[in-house]
């Protein structure tokens, strides 16, 4: 078990944030957690490094209680940039993490070939936008390869080739066996990453496998709709019609390949094919649209 989190509750004064969460990690996994501001995906991963007191409820981090100091060196959490020291540079920082969660230091210069900050490794904070703080804030929270990693909206500022350069970090260290757990109101990068979803909606987790959004959709063209929609009646296929007459239908039922072969077959001429794949903002819209649009 990775993380496991049973009826967690958490208030601020008279406003309860988290309203029984529960959800369990049992094998190394890319989790994403999406929701509105203020939904308390930030409030959940402080209460589970413990930065925040909880209400009521458990939590377990690899087999072991959540207040366990030992958990210190296995579980990274990369936290906004106000946890950074201006006036110390990146190499300091690095020095201070590689000391305390006893590293050797030849991993400094490592860690920041990795994250691509070799450059200003030794410039101070005070002189960093805001994507530099976001890769000296992953290098420190990876320094020390953790079994499990919080990230609040790592992708903060970051320009396209660090946002790409963080995502192939990332599943390298899925693949080494690290389970992140990530917030993110990127979605379209969340679905390059992940299909494990948790949503956050009224203080509690809905979990999702977002497998059946991954799902392409066809929208076909075609030259003649009354047969085609004979045709695809024969098939079984599942589909609509929509108003700019296209035949619209998804690729879990019978394949794209048997649809258009089978047209094919019956004379009917497909003029034109447009795919769209369905992600996680579709599901997001489907849960939040209210809140979105508010
Ligand atoms: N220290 C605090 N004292 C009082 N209320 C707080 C505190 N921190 C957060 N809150 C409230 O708790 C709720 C959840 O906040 P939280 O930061 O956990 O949400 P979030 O999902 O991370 O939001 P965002 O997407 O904007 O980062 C919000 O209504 C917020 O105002």
């Amino acid at each position: 078990m990775i993380v496991q989190v049973d009826n967690l509750t958490k208030k601020y004064k008279k406003e309860w944030v988290l309203q029984g969460v529960q959800f369990e990690i049992n094998h190394p996994q890319i989790v994403a957690i999406v929701g509105p501001n203020g939904s308390g995906k930030t409030t959940l991963f402080n209460c589970m490094t413990n930065l925040l007191s909880i209400n009521s409820g458990t939590i377990k981090v690899l087999e072991k209680d959540y207040k366990d100091t030992s958990l210190f060196y296995d579980v990274s959490y990369l936290q906004d940039n106000r946890i950074l020291y201006e006036n110390l540079t990146a190499y300091d920082h690095l020095q201070f993490v590689c000391s305390v969660m006893k590293q050797p230091s030849t991993k400094i210069v490592e860690v920041a070939k990795r994250v691509g900050m070799e450059s200003y490794l030794k410039k101070p904070v005070q002189k960093f936008s805001l994507g530099m703080k976001q890769h000296l804030l992953l290098a420190m929270a990876i320094i020390n390869n953790p079994k499990l990693l919080l990230m609040d909206e790592p992708l903060n500022g970051l320009d396209p080739s660090s946002a790409i350069n963080m995502r192939k970090i990332l599943l390298e260290l899925y693949e080494e066996g690290t389970t992140i757990m990530i917030s993110s109101h990127n979605l379209d990068e969340i679905d390059r990453l992940t299909n494990t979803i948790f949503f956050m909606k009224d203080g509690q987790i809905l979990e999702e496998s977002l497998k059946n959004y991954n799902m392409k959709q066809y929208f076909l063209n075609v030259n003649n709709l009354a047969q085609a929609k004979d045709k695809l009646n024969e098939l079984s296929v599942s589909y609509t019609v929509n108003k700019d007459d296209q035949v619209v239908f998804y690729d879990n039922e019978t394949s794209f390949q048997d649809v258009l072969i089978h047209l094919n077959q019956n004379d009917v001429l497909v003029e034109d094919i447009d795919i769209k794949r369905i992600g996680a903002e579709k599901r997001y819209l489907e849960l939040f649209e209210r809140t979105v649009s508010e």
